[in-house]
């Protein structure tokens, strides 16, 4: 007899003061960035606080088990990156640099994320790689690499920066450095910045030409030193919706570990949130969001910071503030399609996402009939549809599907969250078909 999967449910009501202080996870991204260089150095750095993030966990058990396999067994062994992103791209650059074979793996959707451009650029450094299924997209194996004599090489910028983050963090092992010339649109630059700025502090050489978009670092290999992690500003822009949509005009949250000066891009959120009602004070311990007016419209280009697009969205479109949004055709080849997922989602809560110009500028929208009881949210295998929504329980009730996915990137979410708002996790028998 087949097991019946109960479905998991979170539901979660409006409490009445909202006066929290909230821990936050570290960032996954400087957390996969400091694990490759420190792999890299030959594990000789002190690295602190990195994240719980599975994202990070992952990286941490498959770079184990590299230390594991060096002069072990021969023949390829499995690297299963489950559904993160920077693991599988900053791994493949990694074991192809280092020589080692692995097949390289993920979820089915890992398998539908593209990664042709990467394995282009190693290819010409020198990789051996094979796609084990549809060519441009994991699976794929690694057989080996055997430098080659360029060390040059042109790359676009414009479907996802985490390829050029896994070829420049290799860069300074690679035996003449590296230049990249980077081709057309740039989205996600702060990420790239972000890499420069890590590579930088552990001694790299790096000189980037932002104007004619040429990256070049020196092969100087990495210094071996110590490194702390700061907490995560993509998962700080759920606590600014929060503070956004709470009732109560004397809501406070202190969010530890937050920087006013930091690596991270998706530190915009102080900016964008402003108009959508949140002032933003930076302590000594992180940064204190207190509530201001909001302004009735706000335009934002997320080309910079696409990980900030869905809080945003579902934030505005609860707050009734008339949102443009630019720059958000990278989501759709993300943990899911965000767009698709954002436009069937927020029907629910009495709004819409309409593209007004192809692929290029959208709106939030409210709707003139909302749809009656609690909406209940589907999570598309996307911890950021999880924590967009859920902070919409400052107004309304409201039920998450699957809310086990914040693990992808802060596992503590709904611990943290169980501070503003009443969280009952429960199971739901599967609907009867009649
Ligand atoms: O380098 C990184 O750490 C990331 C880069 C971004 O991806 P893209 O460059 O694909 O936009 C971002 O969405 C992702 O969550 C993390
Ligand atoms: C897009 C994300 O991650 P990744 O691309 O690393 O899977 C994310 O965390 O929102």
């Amino acid at each position: 007899m087949n097991a019946v999967r109960l479905l998991p449910l979170a539901t979660l009501t409006q409490p009445g003061i909202i006066q929290a202080t909230i821990p936050l996870a570290s960032s996954k991204s400087e957390s996969n960035r400091a694990l490759i260089i420190d792999a890299l150095t030959g594990f000789r750095c002190d690295l602190q606080n990195l994240s719980t993030a599975r994202d990070t966990q992952t990286m941490i058990r498959l770079l184990k088990s590299d230390v594991q396999y060096v002069g072990g067994p021969a023949g390829p062994e499995t690297a299963d990156v489950l559904d993160a992103g920077t693991t599988m791209r900053f791994l493949t650059a990694y074991f192809a640099v280092t020589g080692q074979q692995k097949i390289m793996t993920g979820t089915p959707r890992m398998c539908e994320r593209p990664i042709g451009i990467l394995v282009d650029a190693l290819r010409a450094l020198g990789a051996d790689i094979t796609y084990l299924k549809k060519e441009g997209y994991p699976p794929l194996q690694l057989n080996g690499f055997q430098a080659a004599e360029t060390n040059r090489v042109s790359i676009r910028g414009d479907v996802s920066s985490q390829y050029i983050s896994a070829l420049l963090m290799i860069a300074p092992v690679l035996p003449n450095g590296l230049t990249l010339e980077l081709t057309g649109a740039l989205g996600s630059r702060p990420y790239i910045e972000m890499t420069l700025e890590q590579m930088i502090y552990f001694g790299a050489h790096v000189q980037a030409d932002w104007v004619n978009k040429i990256i070049t670092v020196g092969a100087k290999p990495y210094t071996p030193k110590s490194y702390a992690i700061e907490s995560d500003w993509s998962g700080a822009s759920y606590w600014y919706s929060v503070a956004a949509l709470a009732k109560d005009e004397t809501a406070e949250l202190n969010l530890l570990g937050l920087k006013a000066k930091s690596l991270q891009g998706d530190s915009a959120i102080v900016d964008i949130m402003r108009p959508l009602g949140v002032e933003s004070t930076f302590t000594d311990a992180g940064v204190r969001l207190t509530k201001r007016p909001a302004e009735p419209s706000l335009a934002w280009d997320f080309t910079d910071c696409p990980d900030l697009a869905q809080t945003v969205a579902v934030c505005a479109a609860v707050n009734g503030v008339k949102l443009t949004l630019t720059g958000i055709e990278s989501l759709k080849i993300k943990e899911t399609d965000r767009v698709a997922a954002l436009q069937t989602e927020l029907q629910k809560i009495g709004a819409e996402l309409i593209e007004t110009e192809p692929n290029h500028r959208y709106e939030v929208r409210q709707l003139n009939a909302k749809p009656k009881g609690p909406a209940r949210i589907a999570t598309y295998d996307d911890h950021r549809m999880a924590m967009a929504f859920a902070p919409v329980a400052m107004q309304e009730e409201i039920i998450v599907e699957e809310p086990g996915v914040v693990a992808k990137s802060y596992p503590s979410f709904w611990d943290d969250m169980a501070q503003v708002a009443i969280v009952d996790m429960i199971q739901e028998e599967p609907r009867v078909k009649e």
